[in-house]
């Protein structure tokens, strides 16, 4: 099984730039503040929920297919539905935007069930300094490719983490897939 499968163009530039102006068409939300949690400590970024905006079904049919193709040949893990909001995050230099190291599986009816995540880089590399995404599947260390539309697809258990932002902005998308416990 591979960890971590690359996507070098999952979406265009032109689709990346719309993915975001969806995303801005209203105020994002600190993360740090959502679903009750005050953990600013553990990420520091602004968030959009796609579902929540009008006109953004295709991005979840591309997804759907990226992920169907990518799971057929290199996971084959046991998957029932895209059951959360593609997810979009904004890491912002003003205040280090971040995500410490983590797992995306978590406790909750949904969080505990993600079995893949992907993750979409939106802004283009010279947008932003820092705001490196980095995943550790073994004793090894990747960093992902920084080219505006490309993605990782990795099982939703593998350590990975968001170094701070130093200058500029930069978008991220992500979206977990879910099903039945690993065994
Ligand atoms: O922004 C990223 O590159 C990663 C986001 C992430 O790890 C998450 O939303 O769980
Ligand atoms: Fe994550």
């Amino acid at each position: 099984m591979l960890s971590v499968h690359a996507f070098e163009a999952a979406f265009s530039p032109a689709e990346c730039d719309a993915i975001v102006a969806l995303a801005r068409q209203e105020e994002l939300a600190d993360a740090g503040l959502v679903k009750n949690r005050s953990d600013h400590g553990l990420r520091r970024a602004d968030l959009a929920w796609l579902d929540e905006r009008e006109g953004g079904g295709w991005i979840m049919e591309r997804i759907m297919r990226l992920v169907a193709e990518a799971n057929r040949s290199h996971f084959d893990f046991a998957l029932t539905e895209f059951g959360e909001s593609p997810q979009v995050a904004r890491y912002g230099a003003e205040r280090a935007g971040h995500f410490a190291w983590h797992s995306d599986i978590g406790e909750g009816a949904l969080a505990s069930r993600r079995k893949l995540t992907l993750v979409v880089q939106l802004s283009d590399p010279s947008d932003y300094e820092g705001g490196a995404l980095e995943l550790q599947p073994d004793s090894h260390i990747r960093t992902a490719d920084r080219a505006r539309g490309s993605a990782v697809l990795f099982p939703s258990f593998v350590l990975h983490r968001v170094t701070p932002v130093t200058a500029g902005e930069r978008f991220s998308l992500s979206t977990w897939v879910h099903g039945p416990a690993f065994r």
